[in-house]
Order: C-alpha cells, then structure tokens, then sequence
C-alpha cells in the first residue's frame, strides 16, 4: 500500500483519557438506575467502546447498530446506510451513543435523529475523536475523548480501506500526492 502510518495519539495516552471519560459518565449517570445504554455505531466503534465500557462502573447494557457512510472512500458519501438496526426499543432508556470520531456530524446526525423519534428518556454522545474544522452538520457531542485537526486518521477502530482498524494507537495516514 502507498502510504504510511505515524502515531498521532498514543495508546497510553487513549487509556488514559478513556478513565477520564468513564470518570465523567459515571458520574453523570449515577442517578440513571439500571436505564443506561451504550450503543455502539459499528463497525469503528468496536475497540472503543471494549476500552470504555470495562471503565463504567454504573449498571448499563451495551448494544450495537451498523452504519456506514464512507465504504471505502476518505470522503464521506453523506448516505448514511443504516446496515443493522437495534433489535430492541430505547423507548424511556438512557442512551449514550459510542461512536470512535466525528467527522462531517452525517453519521451521528441522521442516528441521533432517528433515536430521537424512538422516545428515549435521554439521548447523549461519546465520541473518541472529534474533526471539528470538517463539520457540515451540527450535532451535540457530550463527551469527546480528543479533538484533532483535520487529518486521516487510523487505528483503534479507525480503517482505511477497512485496514488498520487494529492498531492500539490513533495514527496519520500520509499519502504521497499529499507529500
Ligand atoms: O461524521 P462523519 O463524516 O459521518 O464520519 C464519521 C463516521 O465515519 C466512519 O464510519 P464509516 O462509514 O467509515 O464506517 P465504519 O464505522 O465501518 O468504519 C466513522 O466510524 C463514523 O461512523
Ligand atoms: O479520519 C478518518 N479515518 C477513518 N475513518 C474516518 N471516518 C471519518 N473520518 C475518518
């Protein structure tokens, strides 16, 4: 492949910043009963939400949707397919959406949208990254674990091409024409 890796954003670094977070939702939730639910949007979320979820310490359920904008491109399509739907209903429960960036806000718009009209008691996000400078929609993001500049990035669920997504840290990819 004709392009290269760099670290960004270290795996101490993520660990670290993921405690704070799950300091931050545990917080934040103590007072949601058993109500909480994380739903992950795959399939960059996966390694996220595993790191994030084993640092909640109040009672919560996890589940998982799949959505996918972008294929194989570095741009997103802004068609956001949804590929699975949630099996069960989020009517009157907690919601945190786990989602591993934020980009043009496509993704998490459309989802956030379409939770919205399903009633639930509460609607939040957790995102791992955020591209702020990239943003086309506007969307309220609670909890964000870095906000980087804008750059393609990889790892810790991140693809490119769908590789990559198992690196234990974030990196810059670095393509040539770009050099
Ligand atoms: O803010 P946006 O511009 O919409 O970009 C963010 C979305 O793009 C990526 O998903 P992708 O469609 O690549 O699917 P994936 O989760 O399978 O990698 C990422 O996981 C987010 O869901
Ligand atoms: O920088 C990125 N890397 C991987 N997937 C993405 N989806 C949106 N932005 C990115």
């Amino acid at each position: 492949m004709n392009h290269h890796v760099d670290v960004m954003i270290s795996e101490q670094q993520i660990k670290a910043r993921i405690k704070e977070l799950a300091a931050q939702i545990n917080q934040d939730y103590q007072h949601a009963g058993s109500n909480l639910l994380l739903i992950g949007l795959l399939r960059g979320s996966f390694i996220f939400m595993a790191d994030l979820c084993r640092e909640i310490t109040v009672p919560h359920q996890v589940d998982f949707m799949t959505v996918s904008s972008y294929g194989n491109n570095t741009t997103s399509s802004r068609d956001v397919k949804i590929v699975q739907d949630l099996d069960e209903s989020i009517e009157n429960t907690h919601v945190l959406i786990v989602e591993d960036i934020i980009d043009s806000g496509n993704t998490l718009s459309k989802v956030r949208d379409l939770f919205l009209l399903r009633k639930p008691a509460s609607l939040e996000i957790c995102t791992l990254i955020d591209k702020p400078s990239r943003r086309e929609v506007e969307v309220p993001v609670k909890y964000i674990g870095f906000s980087i500049a804008d750059k393609f990035i990889v790892g810790f669920g991140l693809d490119y091409a769908q590789f990559y997504r198992h690196l234990p840290y974030i990196g810059i990819v670095t393509f040539p024409e770009n050099t």
